[in-house]
């Protein structure tokens, strides 16, 4: 065994206390052997964590990595004319190359802000595993079908290559890809097309991903025709399904009501709050509160970078638990702890990803939060500051899979100032080819 320790820190428990110890790393196995004081000094790497907290790494449970390219090419909008008049025309320009740098660029903010583990929904997989491959991450991924717009030839075609990709990645780079089937959402793919593929996934043994309840505008057509609810109706073509082994975990849910609420907890169906990008594109608020007390697994996630417009999640955190107040009326409201669980063992739970808490047995996924600035003074309380003081750029130290992703701020896996640059040429052409 090859040994790594981070010592001399502080360390977020999965209670949440923070007691002083070393966390001790198989390096080949990818776990925490010990939580221990002094167990990591005579390790064969170290990593410094004096005057740092050492927490899980944060999971960015929704998330179109690449869009990074799209950053602030579109602002202002709401979701459907946003997606329609400025999103997809650009996408539709995409190459697999401009994924791949799009892509890196999203792990590298990712890395460089404590994020271990992502789960991400788009086009050109095969290119988005090589990168993650590359990157030292950890990632669901899966190819997102839209069937608007196009003939019946053509939704087949889209909806078997998200399977098709769910079969052939899941388990790539070592383990630490999986992957999900990933229709868009109720109302960009058919009904057939859903009762079709929903079953194909479970033959793969891959959970499903998908938007759901985003905005009001996903919800009354479907209620309209259908005369029930979202939730209702995405269980009636095989979702959310309780026999099932994989646990699918839907975007958004920002209009879920009462009883969607229930079903999905009943169901054991995971939410991936993304507070950043409802705000912006004012789709509204969820009931996050609610779905936590009825029990349901709510992880956190950015969203993409373009309605966001950042990937750092201790922003996300902080987001989440405002308006998780504003929401409920209520200040005490989404607090603090339960923002820490949702973006660590939640976001784990809801992905099916390993990580999320520390503790020996555990995947070694730690980010090391350092503590001596300004901003994070006097440290009455540390799960406070994470969450409403911290950002990614107090992280030092990012470590996935027992392996090193950054150490002292420099990224070890990707080149940081050639990610960038290749990123800016790729996005500005995209751009004007869009035009
Ligand atoms: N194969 C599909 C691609 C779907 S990938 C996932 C899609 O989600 C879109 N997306 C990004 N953010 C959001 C959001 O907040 N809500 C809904 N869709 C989004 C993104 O632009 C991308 O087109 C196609 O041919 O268009
Ligand atoms: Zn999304």
């Amino acid at each position: 065994m090859t040994t790594l320790g981070v010592v001399d820190g502080q360390v977020l428990r999965p209670d949440l206390r923070i007691e002083e110890a070393d966390v001790l790393v198989d390096r080949e196995s990818g776990e925490i052997v010990d939580v221990d004081p002094e167990v990591g000094a005579s390790a064969d790497e170290t990593l410094d964590a004096s005057d740092s907290l050492v927490m899980p790494g944060l999971v960015n449970a929704h998330t179109h990595a690449a869009m990074t390219l799209l950053r602030g090419y579109a602002d202002d909008k709401p979701l459907e004319s946003w997606l329609r008049e400025d999103v997809w025309p650009a996408e539709a320009e995409l190459t697999p190359e401009d994924v791949a740098a799009g892509t890196k660029l999203g792990m590298l903010e990712m890395i460089r802000s404590g994020t271990t583990g992502f789960v991400d929904m788009y086009f050109e997989v095969p290119d988005v595993v090589a990168a993650i491959d590359e990157s030292g991450m950890r990632a669901r991924v899966g190819h997102g079908v839209v069937t608007v717009g196009k003939d019946d030839e053509a939704a087949h075609e889209d909806a078997a290559e998200s399977i098709a990709v769910a079969r052939e990645f899941d388990g790539a780079a070592d383990g630490r890809v999986r992957t999900a089937f990933m229709p868009h959402s109720l109302t960009t793919v058919r009904e057939d097309i859903l009762r079709e593929y929903v079953p194909k996934a479970r033959e793969e043994g891959v959970p499903v991903h998908l938007h759901v309840n985003e905005t009001a505008h996903e919800v009354d057509p479907i209620v309209e025709e259908r005369g029930v609810r979202p939730v209702a109706y995405a269980r009636e073509v095989g979702l959310f399904d309780p026999e099932s082994e994989e646990r699918d975990f839907l975007a958004h849910g920002v209009h879920s009501d009462a009883s969607e609420v229930e079903a999905l907890a009943e169901a054991g169906g995971g939410v991936v709050h993304c507070p950043a990008s409802n705000m912006k594109l004012a789709s509204g608020m969820a009931p996050v509160q609610a779905m936590l007390d009825a029990g349901v697994p709510v992880g956190l996630g950015t969203d993409g970078a373009a309605s966001n417009n950042d990937l750092d999640l201790f922003g996300e955190m902080r987001d989440a638990a405002m308006v998780g107040k504003l929401a409920s009326e209520d200040a005490s409201a989404v607090a603090a702890p339960d923002v820490v669980r949702m973006a660590t063992r939640g976001s784990a739970t809801v992905a099916g990803l390993p990580g999320g808490s520390v503790e020996p047995g555990a995947a070694a996924d730690l980010a090391v939060v350092g503590l001596d600035a300004p901003h994070l003074t006097p440290a009455h309380d540390l799960v406070s500051h994470l969450v409403y003081a911290a950002s990614g750029r107090d992280v030092r130290h990012t470590v996935c899979d027992g392996r090193v992703l950054m150490r002292d701020r420099e990224v070890q896996t990707l080149d940081a100032e050639a990610v960038r640059q290749a990123a800016e040429e790729r996005a500005f052409d995209l751009v004007s080819r869009a035009e």
